[in-house]
């Protein structure tokens, strides 16, 4: 195997109110059981687990009508906006189990602030079946989980959850890969804003590996940081059930492992989020397993390197 070996710091984040319902704050604990940690460690990384981040509801934020749950999502934003900076600053990888997908609003806010220090521009792939791109004021249904890339690119500011003068993401930065479900407002502000979309289409007709040469040769050329956010529902519900707003028609399995190989072989990767997981909708830990498996993927797996067995 020639991978470069990392260290790598878990941080869980068992953030559920973000979504319109009950069970992704147990991805945490389901993803360290279907191994995570000793995954990463088999294939020869240093691994650190901080545990779970344990909040208490930012009350200093409003009751928000149409940002449900704003002093609980508020407070993990900024938990995980310093722990997250903190690990990177530390030159360790962060690697966060959620949670929900408004927790990117702090993992994203705090590799901004990392990358900015640096003087580097910081890059993420979004790899989802939604654009996250709602606002307060756009949002169908109030969920924050579907705001974090308006909010992390300086667009949907619902409270003063961060400081101001917090770094934004440029929204040309930010590369979609997979989406099929876009609200109709969401939509005008994705285009407006030069966001990168890649829908469900552009893999089919482009291929997930030219679309993937693309997006690193940019990253690269750029010499940008690359946070990489996985949402369970990028793939296909029939592989992965267990998450809350499935959409039919998402990436296969190995159009999935194909991307994780690409992002490894590149070295571009500095962060990850892996989120949505709901474990309470899930089938026998299976959709748990399959991000393990992702990830090992992402941190130098090969086919090679898995024994040899039948179906
Ligand atoms: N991270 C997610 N699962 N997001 C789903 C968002 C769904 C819908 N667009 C909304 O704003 O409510
Ligand atoms: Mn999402």
């Amino acid at each position: 195997m020639n991978v470069q070996s990392r260290s790598v710091t878990l941080i869980g984040a068992p953030l559920e109110e973000g979504s319109g319902r009950r069970g992704a704050a147990m991805g945490p604990a389901a993803l360290r059981i279907a191994g995570v940690d000793q995954t990463l460690i088999d294939l020869g990384h240093d691994v650190a687990d901080n545990g779970d981040l344990r909040i208490v509801p930012a009350m200093d934020l409003p009751n928000h009508s149409k940002a449900h749950n704003l002093r609980i999502v508020g407070a993990f934003t900024r938990a995980l906006e310093s722990s997250v900076y903190d690990v990177a600053a530390s030159g360790r990888f962060p690697l966060i189990l959620g949670g929900d997908h408004s927790l990117s609003m702090g993992s994203v806010s705090g590799m901004a602030r990392y990358a900015a220090g640096k003087g580097r521009p910081l890059f993420v792939l979004w790899l989802d079946a939604h654009a996250d791109f709602n606002s307060p004021a756009t949002s169908p249904s109030g969920n924050i989980h579907g705001m974090p890339v308006a909010f992390f690119c300086g667009e949907a500011e619902f409270a003063e959850i961060l400081p101001k003068g917090r770094p934004f993401v440029d929204p040309k930065h930010v590369f979609q890969v997979g989406i099929r479900s876009v609200d109709a407002r969401e939509r005008e502000e994705i285009h407006e804003h030069g966001v990168n979309v890649f829908d469900m289409r552009a893999i089919d007709e482009q291929g997930i590996g030219a679309i993937m040469r693309h997006i690193l040769d940019v990253v690269a050329k750029a010499d940008g940081l690359l946070h990489v956010s996985l949402d369970l529902d990028f793939l296909d519900p029939d592989i992965a059930p267990g998450v809350g707003t499935t959409v039919p028609g998402g990436a296969t399995f190995r159009e999935a492992h194909l991307v994780m190989e690409m992002l490894s072989d590149s070295g571009l990767v500095s962060s990850l989020d892996l989120v949505e997981l709901n474990p309470f909708l899930d089938d026998r830990g299976k959709s748990a397993r399959i991000l393990v498996e992702l990830t090992a993927s992402l941190f130098g797996r090969r086919i090679f390197d898995r024994p040899t067995r039948a179906a």
